[in-house]
């Protein structure tokens, strides 16, 4: 068998005027200048930015892994002219040897800031036919044999969605991408809400693609994952409705093209809001385990959950944004301030499951990265509880007394799956949550001063710890039930009776009277973008339920000259 490290190929080839040393292994594409003395550069540097001062010059030196070539193109010169296998045609550089016949091109990923990906090209020419043919059909060898590249998508376009760009920005940015890559695409733009889940409900053909591919919003995103769920469940013969049952993973990994308002899911699972970035990430072929939360009210099955859960005031702004679509994005700024000066706070009680024997803390400063080592360790131990445990987990711990209870008065409830970062917040709600550790960050902001809640609120957006505050409390849990005030069993009514019934009528004349400071009973359940239809609900974490084309956010590389190809 061949390692890995051994080389595949080897030639001198020309780029642009310069003869090069460029050599494919299963792993990485290098191309070295074969002068010492860097005269002329022809290319940019693979990062964009300077970032890394101790690396060769690049302009002497590149690698590229082979996982991230996109795809190769042949060239041919004809009459003086090159022509590419697509048919247009490109001047020939005069400073080109005349005995540069045969020419291809490497489509590669290239980092940008902020963890942008860019589709960068390399062009290299030879006078050898045949050894040209060789590179070409070497190359697209190593891209065939790597079983993790999607080859046949489905993709959803909600036309609607953010800007009302989706359709543009999948045509212009996304669709030439996938061309190139040699991706096929049957594509629908959705037509009504509940489009695209239903479609996966009912019609798609599932077993003809590799994947599915949302443009939109969370929004969008999650009428996805609730037809690709329910489709699963069906046919694994799960009852999709059940509150205890493990549910069966969905096979089919989804890429998001962000084109919505918040798009939190994927800023928080790729680091940037950008559909070229999203698209290489679909080409290369990433996987991304999620979390994905199961709501019910009464054991009956409301809703799935990927990123926040929010009661009180993220349920209030989504409720009052929701008459502003015509908005666009601002709706969410217009009402969060409205919200933010109304100040309600609700009245219920949380009772929780917290997540025993995992690693990390919602107060950790260790953040879900690319790889993560505590998403591996935790999910590996949610399968084998579930195996273990199978469906007696809820009845057993509450027996045993593993439920703890909270009563009090809130101005948020949020529960945060992931850490929800997006472009208003870029730490997110909980900054050190995970994507795929099987558990969510539980967050009770209770009543307090507007003052107060403005000092949270603001350090979303700081370096300072959100939860660092007397009326906050965080819990990591893999369960949790919210009632409100009001729907209390008869003993705790009676408890509460004479201040009970005084509020009751005093709120209901006040309903629509805000401006005499009374708070309505009930808020509602901001579920990833979606308004909850019961207050009262039973939150289940199921670990790792479904697959992203992302690989979590990349760290910063460092770059030491020893760890590069290039210098050894
Ligand atoms: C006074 C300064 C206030 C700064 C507060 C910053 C906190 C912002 C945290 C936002 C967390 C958003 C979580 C994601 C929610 C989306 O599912 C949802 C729906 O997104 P979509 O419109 O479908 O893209 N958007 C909202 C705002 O509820
Ligand atoms: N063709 C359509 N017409 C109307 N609504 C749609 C359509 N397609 C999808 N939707 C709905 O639009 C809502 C918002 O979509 P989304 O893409 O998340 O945008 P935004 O981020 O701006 O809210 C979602 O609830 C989705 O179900
Ligand atoms: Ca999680």
């Amino acid at each position: 068998m061949e390692r890995p490290g051994r080389l595949l190929l080897q030639s001198e080839l020309r780029v642009r005027n310069a003869a090069y040393d460029v050599s494919l292994s299963r792993s990485l594409l290098i191309w070295k200048r074969r002068t010492s003395s860097p005269v002329y550069h022809p290319f940019r540097p693979r990062f964009c930015v300077p970032l890394f001062p101790r690396r060769p010059d690049p302009g002497v030196c590149h690698s590229v892994p082979v996982s991230e070539i996109i795809s190769v193109r042949e060239e041919e010169e004809e009459n003086g002219s090159r022509q590419r296998d697509d048919g247009s045609w490109k001047k020939i550089r005069e400073r080109e040897g005349k005995d540069c016949r045969q020419a291809f091109t490497v489509l590669y990923v290239e980092r940008c800031r902020q963890h942008r990906w860019r589709c960068a090209e390399v062009t290299f020419t030879c006078s050898d036919e045949a050894v040209c043919q060789h590179w070409v059909s070497s190359i697209r060898e190593q891209l065939a044999s790597n079983t993790s590249r999607p080859k046949h998508l489905l993709v959803y376009i909600n036309p609607y969605g953010g800007k009302r760009q989706g359709k543009r920005i999948y045509e212009q940015k996304v669709a030439p991408l996938f061309t190139q890559a040699g991706i096929s695409t049957s594509v629908i733009v959705t037509e009504y809400a509940n489009h695209a889940r239903d479609h996966l409900k009912m019609e798609a053909e599932l077993k003809k693609f590799d994947g599915v591919v949302c443009v939109g919003g969370d929004g969008m995103f999650s009428e996805i994952i609730h037809g690709l769920i329910w489709r699963t469940q069906i046919d694994c013969g799960v009852d999709p409705n059940s509150t205890e049952e493990a549910l069966s993973p969905c096979s089919l990994r989804i890429g998001i093209i962000p084109a919505g308002s918040t798009d939190c899911i994927c800023f928080a699972s790729v680091g940037t809001n950008d559909p070229v970035t999203s698209a290489l990430h679909i080409i290369v072929g990433d996987s991304q385990p999620l979390d994905v939360c199961s709501v019910h009210h009464n054991n009956m099955f409301l809703r799935y959950s990927v990123s926040l859960l929010g009661y009180g005031f993220y349920g209030d702004v989504l409720s009052d944004s929701e008459r502003k679509r015509w908005m666009g994005p601002a709706r969410y700024d217009f009402s969060g301030l409205k919200m933010f000066l109304t100040h309600h706070y609700y009245e219920g009680t949380v009772s929780y499951l917290p997540a025993k024997g995992i690693i990390g803390t919602p107060r950790d400063a260790t953040r879900c990265r690319s790889g993560c080592v505590i998403c591996q360790h935790n999910g590996q131990l949610n399968s084998e509880r579930s195996e273990k445990y199978e469906m007696d987990e809820a009845s057993d711990s509450e027996s045993s007394g593993e439920w703890r209870t909270i009563r009090g008065k809130f101005l948020a409830i949020n529960a945060a799956s992931m850490s929800c970062a997006c472009p208003r917040s870029p730490k997110g709600l909980s900054p050190a949550a995970h994507l795929a550790d099987g558990t969510t960050d539980l967050i009770l902001v209770r009543k307090c001063s507007r003052f107060n809640f403005l000092r949270h609120l603001l350090r979303h957006t700081s370096k300072d710890d959100q939860f660092d505050l007397t009326f906050i409390e965080v819990h990591r849990v893999r369960r949790f039930r919210f009632m409100p005030r009001h729907c209390q069993s008869d003993s705790d009514l009676e408890l509460d009776l004479h201040e009970n019934s005084k509020r009751q009528i005093f709120s209901q004349i006040c309903k629509d009277h805000p401006a005499c400071g009374c708070a309505p009973a009930y808020s509602s359940w901001n579920c990833d973008g979606e308004i909850l239809t019961h207050t009262a609900i039973d939150v289940r974490v199921h670990g790792q339920l479904i697959k992203l084309f992302a690989r979590g956010i990349e760290e910063l590389p460092v770059f030491e000259d020893l760890s590069n190809p290039c210098a050894i």
